[in-house]
């Protein structure tokens, strides 16, 4: 399968320029440049030159509009997962697989929201909507590790090694998505289940963090009031 149909297969259109998170190293997965005289594929199309970019739908928008903006914090978000699983695969954690599993997840994420619903005709809505199953596998997770963990009693301070430390700046540029994504879904532009992923994804996030460092027997660092 050429990397054409893959991501026309997975976009289901070739309005949509190119993959909207980081599932190729640059975040330029289109092969929809490819064509013209050299067979190399071109990652750019020049057509983002003046500001303005393209949503699912079609629509041209500024590229400071809400869904951009969404689109761009969800992208940051993935790349900050990423480097925390990478940090968490160095230490052989067990819980890795599901942070690909969430990388995934993000992408679809980013399909909704690259969709305004009141542009969207109902092929799109159905190629894009946006299912709550992956709100009820970070749940089970969540639960699962925190009844190995010992009771919140204080505030702690992002810590606790790498992994844990690199999973609390993921947690941070979540909830940064959350509020990104919040007006979009608000207005019923983008499905309400994937303000409810995030919001449960930061949970997640801690809570593995909190994890990692006792894993990796590292010490969190408590918040103290500095006289
Ligand atoms: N700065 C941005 N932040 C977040 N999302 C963006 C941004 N620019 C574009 N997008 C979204 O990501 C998709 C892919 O980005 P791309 O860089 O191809 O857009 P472009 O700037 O319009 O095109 P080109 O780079 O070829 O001029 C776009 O179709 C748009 O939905």
């Amino acid at each position: 399968m050429t990397l054409r149909s893959t991501v026309l297969s997975f976009y289901g259109s070739r309005r949509w320029p190119k993959v909207p998170l980081c599932a190729s190293s640059n975040n330029k997965g289109d092969a929809t440049k490819s064509e013209g005289r050299s067979s190399v594929p071109k990652i750019y199309t020049k057509t983002g030159d003046k500001g303005f970019s393209s949503t699912f739908t079609g629509e041209r928008r500024p590229k400071e509009d809400q869904i951009f903006e969404a689109l761009g914090t969800t992208d940051e978000l993935s790349c900050a997962i990423g480097l925390a699983r990478e940090f968490c695969i160095d230490r052989g954690h067990s819980f890795t697989e599901e942070l690909e599993k969430i990388q995934c997840v993000l992408q679809d994420v980013g399909s909704n929201i690259a969709t305004p619903q009141s542009s969207a005709r109902q092929s799109h809505i159905k190629k894009t909507a946006f299912s709550g199953q992956p709100i009820s596998d970070l749940e089970s997770w969540i639960d699962r590790y925190t009844e190995e963990l010992p009771p919140l009693t204080n505030f702690i301070l992002p810590s606790g090694g790498k992994s844990s430390a690199a999973l609390h700046v993921a947690r941070s540029v979540c909830r940064r998505a959350e509020r990104s994504v919040a007006p979009i879904v608000r207005s019923g532009e983008a499905d309400a289940e994937v303000a409810k992923f995030l919001n449960r994804l930061s949970d997640y996030l801690f809570t593995l963090a909190r994890y990692a460092a006792m894993k990796e027997g590292n010490s969190e660092t408590i918040y103290r009031r500095l006289e």
